[in-house]
């Protein structure tokens, strides 16, 4: 079984020694044909305006939607999670290519700009809590969007209050900041999973191993279609930003 990693842009890098970590073939992927016989994609963190801009230069754009389309799982983390929505705002003018399938509205800069960046601790949700580990994970908020409306088949997986007038975003379509509700950073759609957050920016690779669970072994795979749930206990205030992240043990791994 070997996965991809989206790499045009962004942290994708950081992708690859996660999934080598858990033992996983983990593949780069620029060109429209290295799709082919790849089980599952990661799409990284990154800028999606440029991510769009590269795929769309690459001629990658159809293969991309195919993938998807096929029911192979995806993952899109930050700008990631950007260029799966079916809907962006807070977009740069003359738009981006979105390869659409989640059914959500994304705000592309929620939390303001690459200064609001932060980190914070949430609850795991319970399909990373049956993996084991620490009730909680670190979420790390890169000039991070949002999702600011879900579809009824979007699993919510993980949410953030935000207090009215804090989010930093100024879009008129950021309605969620507007009356001070939560924001949605984590989802699961049948055979995509999205997060606002880097996980591969921590040592937990808990995320990585759920993604991994969607990944059918020979055969299709075992992906729950949930209603959203509204659980209270996913949602907590912001904390202060801790210490930055620390990125290691890279140096053993050789990048072609
Ligand atoms: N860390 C990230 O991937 C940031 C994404 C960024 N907000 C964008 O528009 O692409």
């Amino acid at each position: 079984m070997a996965v991809g990693v989206l790499a045009l842009q962004g942290s994708f890098k950081e992708h690859i020694v996660a999934l080598r970590k858990l033992g996983v073939d983990a593949v780069e992927v620029r060109k429209p044909e290295q799709l082919s016989g790849l089980s599952g994609l990661i799409i990284p963190g990154g800028e999606s305006t440029t991510m769009a801009k590269l795929a769309e230069q690459y001629k990658l754009i159809p293969a991309l939607k195919d993938f998807g389309i096929s029911g192979k799982p995806i993952w899109g983390t930050c700008a990631g999670l950007i260029f799966l929505a079916d809907k962006a705002v807070g977009q740069k003018i003359g738009g981006q290519a979105l390869l659409g399938g989640l059914d959500c509205t994304v705000h592309r800069n929620y939390f303001g700009s690459q200064l609001n960046s932060f980190e914070t601790e949430l609850p795991a949700p319970p399909a990373l809590a049956e993996i084991g580990g620490s009730e909680n994970f670190r979420a790390v908020f890169i000039r991070a969007p949002a999702i600011v409306d879900a579809g009824p088949n979007v699993e919510v997986l993980a949410a953030l209050d935000v207090p009215s007038g804090e989010s930093g975003a100024s879009s008129p379509g950021n309605e969620a900041e507007e009356k001070g509700q939560k924001v949605i950073v984590a989802v699961r759609q049948g055979n995509l999973l999205a997060t606002a957050f880097h996980p591969e920016l921590t040592g937990d690779t808990r995320w990585h191993s759920l993604f991994l669970k969607m990944v059918p072994k020979g055969g299709k795979a075992d992906v729950p279609v949930k209603a959203v749930e509204e659980s209270a206990s996913l949602i907590r205030p912001f904390t202060d930003p801790k210490d930055l992240p620390v990125f290691r043990d890279a140096s053993f791994l050789v990048f072609e």
